[in-house]
């Protein structure tokens, strides 16, 4: 499992509803048909996708899994996933937002991790600039 630091969502105005459920045509529409330039990592479930999805009136980037059928995990390992992760939400530790589950296709949505990095490594170094003058 990819290890998500604690992220952004403190700190944003943007309050997560509890775990969602997405359709495949909401994943489809994020991941532009599984796109393979959207392509950002590739683990034990599958590829993983950047995608933008829509929840409620926010855009999100996040990273999109969607369980291969040549994995060795499958539905127990999907749902274990969305049951831990859905209990830790409160912590705010847990990068995960929702999941798709139409017929075979099996799909966590997480928060994009590089992205949030990305803007807390910027505001430090914005940070830094003001201090030094
Ligand atoms: N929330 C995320 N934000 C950004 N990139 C991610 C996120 N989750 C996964 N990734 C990318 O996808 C890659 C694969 O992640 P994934 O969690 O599927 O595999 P893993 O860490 O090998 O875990 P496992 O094989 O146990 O499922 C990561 O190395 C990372 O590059």
């Amino acid at each position: 499992m990819f290890l998500p630091t604690s992220h952004a969502v403190e700190s944003s105005s943007y309050s997560p509803p509890p775990c969602q459920q997405f359709t495949f045509s909401q994943i489809e529409l994020a991941t532009r048909g599984f796109d393979e330039s959207l392509v950002i990592g590739r683990g034990g479930f599958g590829r993983v996708y950047r995608g933008t999805i829509t929840s409620g009136a926010t855009l999100l980037d996040a990273a999109i899994k969607r369980l291969e059928s040549t994995s060795n995990q499958g539905a127990v390992e999907f749902w274990a996933e969305i049951e831990m992760l859905s209990n830790l939400r409160h912590s705010h530790l847990v990068s995960l937002i929702g999941y798709c589950n139409e017929g075979k296709e099996m799909i966590l949505v997480y928060w994009n991790e590089f992205i949030e990095r990305e803007a807390e490594s910027f505001l430090l170094f914005l940070i830094e600039l003001v201090k030094d003058k």
